[in-house]
C-alpha cells in the first residue's frame, strides 16, 4: 500500500467543510480519501454529500455509506477532491489513467474549489514526461483521431482492459494514450486542438482547474499547496 497515497487522501478529507456538496474524484488515492470522509461522517456526524465520477467511485462512496446526488439535483460542487496522474508548478495536470477523465472534468468545472491528492513522484516539471495523454474517443473515430493526432506529433496507442480486449469508459467511449516524446511543449494549444478534433470527446490535460495540492511523501509527510 503507498503511504503517500494514503496521507494525501486522509488529509484532504480532514478539509472536507461540513455541510458542503463535493465531487469524489476517481482513483486509488481517491479511495483513501473516501475511506476517512466516511469515518468523518460516522464519528463527527459530518453532513455532506457527493457527486461521484464513475461507477467505480459510486460503488466504494454507497459500501462506504456516503450519501450521493445527482447532477439534476446539484447547481455547483463546494468541495471536490480528486487524484491526478501528473501535475506540474501551474498546477496543470494530465488526468485520466483511470479512465474517468470526462466525468472528472464535468465535475471540476462545476467545483468551487478542487483540491488535488498526490504521492510526490506525480509532480513534474513538464507534463508528459512520466505519463502518456490519455484521450477519450468516439469507437467509430478511433482511426480518424488517431491519425490526427499522429499529425501532431504525438504517438497514440488504444487502451486494452485488463485482461486484454476491448477497453472501454463508463461512458462507452475508447480511449487513445498517447506519448509525446519529450512531453507536451503547449498543453493549453494541445488542448484546443483536441476539442475541436471531431470524434475526441475529451482530453486529460486538466488546466486552470485545480485550487489546492495536497502532496505526500512516502514517509508520511503531508504538504498542502494552496494556488496563488
Ligand atoms: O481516471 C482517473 C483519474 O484521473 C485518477 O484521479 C488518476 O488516474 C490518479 O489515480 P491514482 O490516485 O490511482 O494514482
Amino acid at each position: 500500500m503507498s503511504q503517500a497515497k494514503l496521507a494525501a487522501g486522509r488529509r484532504a478529507a480532514d478539509l472536507v467543510p461540513d455541510r458542503s456538496t463535493l465531487g469524489l474524484g476517481t482513483g486509488s488515492t481517491v479511495r483513501f480519501f473516501l475511506e476517512r470522509l466516511a469515518e468523518r461522517i460516522r464519528d463527527e456526524g459530518l453532513e455532506v454529500r457527493g457527486v461521484p465520477t464513475s461507477i467505480d467511485t459510486e460503488t466504494v462512496a454507497r459500501e462506504l455509506g456516503i450519501p450521493l446526488v445527482g447532477l439534476d439535483e446539484v447547481d455547483l460542487l463546494d468541495f471536490t477532491v480528486d487524484g491526478a496522474d501528473e501535475i506540474d508548478a501551474e498546477y496543470r495536470m494530465i488526468k485520466g489513467g483511470g479512465g474517468a477523465l470526462l466525468r472528472e472534468k464535468v465535475v471540476a468545472s462545476i467545483s468551487r474549489r478542487e483540491v488535488i491528492v498526490v504521492g510526490r513522484d506525480k509532480v513534474v516539471e513538464r507534463l508528459g514526461t512520466t505519463f502518456d495523454l490519455p484521450v477519450e474517443v468516439v469507437p467509430f473515430a478511433l482511426p480518424v483521431v488517431a491519425r490526427q493526432i499522429a499529425r501532431l506529433g504525438g504517438e497514440p496507442r488504444e487502451r486494452q482492459a485488463a485482461g486484454g480486449g476491448e477497453y472501454r469508459t463508463d461512458n462507452g467511449n475508447a480511449v487513445l494514450d498517447v506519448h509525446f516524446e519529450g512531453g507536451i511543449e503547449d498543453p493549453e494549444a494541445l488542448e484546443l486542438t483536441l476539442a475541436a478534433t471531431p470524434g475526441v470527446v475529451e482530453c486529460g490535460l486538466f488546466l486552470g482547474l485545480a485550487d489546492a495540492v495536497v502532496i505526500a511523501d512516502d514517509d508520511g509527510t503531508v504538504e498542502v499547496r494552496e494556488k496563488g
